[in-house]
């Protein structure tokens, strides 16, 4: 069972007395939204499907198994989805069962359930009492009603040289003529419409996903049906370059959510394909390993990559730039590379980041331009150490930092041990409005819904905790939100839990190694947060001041330590010193001021702070 809680929920039980209640609500809510596959269970499981003769088979993500979970008791009671192009009017009756999860989708019917949950529907005689679900088609009604087909004029708006309205047609477009926009279908794994994607074809030229009920049930835009090979896109205007070239051996997906997240509930529309390219498009609020993770999830095995280099940019570029996308297709590379490799092999990729470098430096800070100086950015697969003396600042530094790159969408895991994680979020929200809200309730609702937005999680541990249920916790995390960076806050409080009763820095240890190792293994930043040994007040903590043994810094690939010098000098301030920085060698400080208001050390919140002020008339 895993423990990660929404940013939401916690919203709720922020704006009401009756935490004790709620603290109880979102309890129960993990416990049942929140499940893990239980390999016996699941072995057993697919045992009594042998035993039933129920037809299943073992696909790359999940396992497909005929549908029992609801009354149609055959393929014909599920009409195909009118509109279906041809190919697309095919229904089978499957249901999937994601193999890292045990999450059950059952697209004919969108019905999603948990693997333990659906057990009683595959037994020969299903208790007494049990009842199978009523069958339903998924209701998805677009959000626009004067839809048209495309007209040469609006396709001209594309600005794409020689595209045809009837192209844009034949691939599935249509257009809104008020609000001057594209619309595209997404579908299922059964084909059903199950949302739409949007392009603004004025202004900023945005896209946008709408969904049927909540963002994560979404489908996929597949163009070219029956196709074993598959193009994998995160943007409109790629997958219509790519749509619109007739290429015969592939089909081309578009991703719902650019390279945000990839929902376990798009995997069964890719089970067909036994190839995937990604050929994806990175800006700066982008992560550069998005393809990595994805192909984790997808199984790498079957995954190929086209690193965008000068010459092999992605679909929409190359075609401006005149150069073959079918030449382009065909340089490819495996996801994986086999345990020996040659420079050969590696080469495209390190031209890629050469010619990439701002976004593999990774995310920037918008509140922190010195740590962007001297970290450069923020990046995936890293273990970030935070060291300070007691009560310096800690944890509301770090709320910021990982704040700052959440708006920018990192997702983020916040495990919080010493605080309760609603005093965390209070922290967050007030950081996040620069203001505190205790005596502007009326502005709550406002801030809470624009909050909502931000991918944050929380694990709801609290006080001491042994590594295993929490690292389990990270991994299924990782696995169904895609979060990028996890915060242990603090690393002690998984100390003397284990069963290991020995040596203390040994223990620490072995904890920070695993974090080591998962942070690598998952390509997920990893920063914990570690009180350092007891010193001298006057001493200045340095590297090795970090509580344990040399291990917990040798293990870092960035080491920040919360200066407090308030403590022992009168004019004395508080800085962040950079004390080890494994990706760009530079080490340095960053003055920490603070502003009790919005809990803030930011020195660009705070000038334009001032400048508000000076704005204001007197
Ligand atoms: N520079 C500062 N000046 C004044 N107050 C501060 C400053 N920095 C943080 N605080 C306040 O000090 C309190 C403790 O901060 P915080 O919990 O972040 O510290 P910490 O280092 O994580 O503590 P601990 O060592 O207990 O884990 C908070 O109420 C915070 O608002
Ligand atoms: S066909 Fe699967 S729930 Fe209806």
């Amino acid at each position: 069972m895993r423990r990660a809680v929404s940013v939401k929920l916690l919203l709720s039980n922020l704006n009401s007395n009756k935490s004790k209640a709620l603290t109880k609500y979102y309890a129960t809510q993990t416990e049942t939204t929140d499940y893990t596959l239980d390999a016996k269970e699941y072995l057993d499981f697919k045992r009594q499907l042998r035993f039933n003769n129920v037809p299943h088979k073992d696909g790359h993500t999940c396992l497909h198994l005929e549908c029992r979970l609801c009354a149609a008791r055959n393929t014909k009671d599920l009409q195909p989805e009118r509109g279906a192009s041809k190919g697309q009017g095919h229904v089978a009756r499957w249901a999937y069962v994601n193999k890292r999860t045990g999450t059950v989708v059952c697209p004919n019917c969108e019905v999603k359930s948990y693997l333990s949950q659906i057990l009683p529907a595959y037994q020969l005689t299903p208790p007494a009492g049990y009842q199978r679900l009523i069958q339903r088609q998924p209701l998805f009604t677009s959000s626009y009603i004067n839809l048209t087909s495309v007209s040469q004029e609006a396709c001209d708006l594309l600005g794409i040289k020689g595209l045809k309205a009837t192209q844009l047609n034949a691939i599935g477009a249509q257009w809104e003529p008020q609000e001057q926009l594209l619309v595209f279908q997404l579908r299922n794994a059964a084909q059903h419409v199950v949302g739409e994607k949007i392009l603004h074809l004025t202004g900023d030229r945005r896209e946008k996903t709408i969904s049927h009920k909540d963002a994560t049930n979404s489908g996929l835009l597949v163009h070219g049906v029956g196709k074993q090979k598959a193009v994998l896109v995160s943007n409109l205007m790629d997958f219509i370059v790519l749509a619109t070239q007739n290429i015969e051996t592939h089909s081309i997906v578009c991703l719902p959510f650019e390279l945000k997240m990839l929902p376990q509930e798009c995997l069964p529309g890719l089970e067909l394909f036994k190839e995937l390219i990604f050929w994806l498009h990175y800006d700066a609020s982008h992560s550069w390993d998005a393809a990595r993770t994805f192909a984790q999830k997808l199984e790498d095995k079957r995954c190929l990559l086209i690193r965008p280099t000068e010459t092999e940019p992605s679909p929409h570029l190359a075609q401006r730039r005149r150069l073959n996308l079918r030449h382009i297709l065909a340089k490819a590379q495996p996801v994986r590379h086999r345990s020996i490799t040659t420079f050969n092999a590696m080469r495209n990729d390190i031209l890629s980041e050469l010619q990439n470098i701002e976004k593999v430096n990774g995310v920037k800070w918008k509140r922190f331009p010195v740590l962007n100086k001297l970290l450069k950015g923020h990046r995936r697969g890293e273990l970030t150490i935070l060291t300070g003396p007691t009560g310096s600042g800690k944890t509301t530094f770090m709320s910021e930092y990982s704040l700052d790159l959440a708006i920018q969408g990192v997702s983020t895991l916040w495990g919080s041990f010493e605080i309760r994680n609603t005093r965390l979020a209070s922290t967050l929200l007030r950081q996040y409005v620069g203001y505190p809200l205790d005596d502007k309730l009326n502005e709550f609702s406002h801030w809470a819904t624009e909050f909502e937005r931000i991918p944050l999680y929380f694990m709801t541990f609290h006080g001491q905790q042994p590594l295993k249920p929490v690292l389990e916790a990270i991994e299924h995390a990782s696995y169904v939100h895609d979060v990028q960076h996890v915060i242990i806050d603090n690393l002690q409080f998984m100390m003397g839990v284990s069963s290991y009763r020995g040596d203390k820095f040994w223990e620490q240890d072995s904890i920070i190694a695993a974090f080591r190792s998962f942070a690598t293994k998952h390509n997920v930043h990893v920063t914990l947060v570690m009180h350092p040994r007891k010193e001298r007040q006057e001493d200045e903590l340095t590297t090795s001041s970090v509580f344990g043994t040399a291990k917990a810094t040798q293990e870092a690939d960035n080491v920040l330590i919360i200066q407090d010098k308030r403590l022992t000098s009168v004019r004395g301030k508080k800085y962040l010193q950079i004390a080890k920085n494994r990706y760009s060698g530079d080490l340095g400080i960053m003055p920490l001021e603070f502003d009790k208001d919005a809990l803030s050390y930011s020195t660009t919140v705070q000038s334009a702070k001032r400048r508000k002020e000076k704005e204001k008339p007197m």
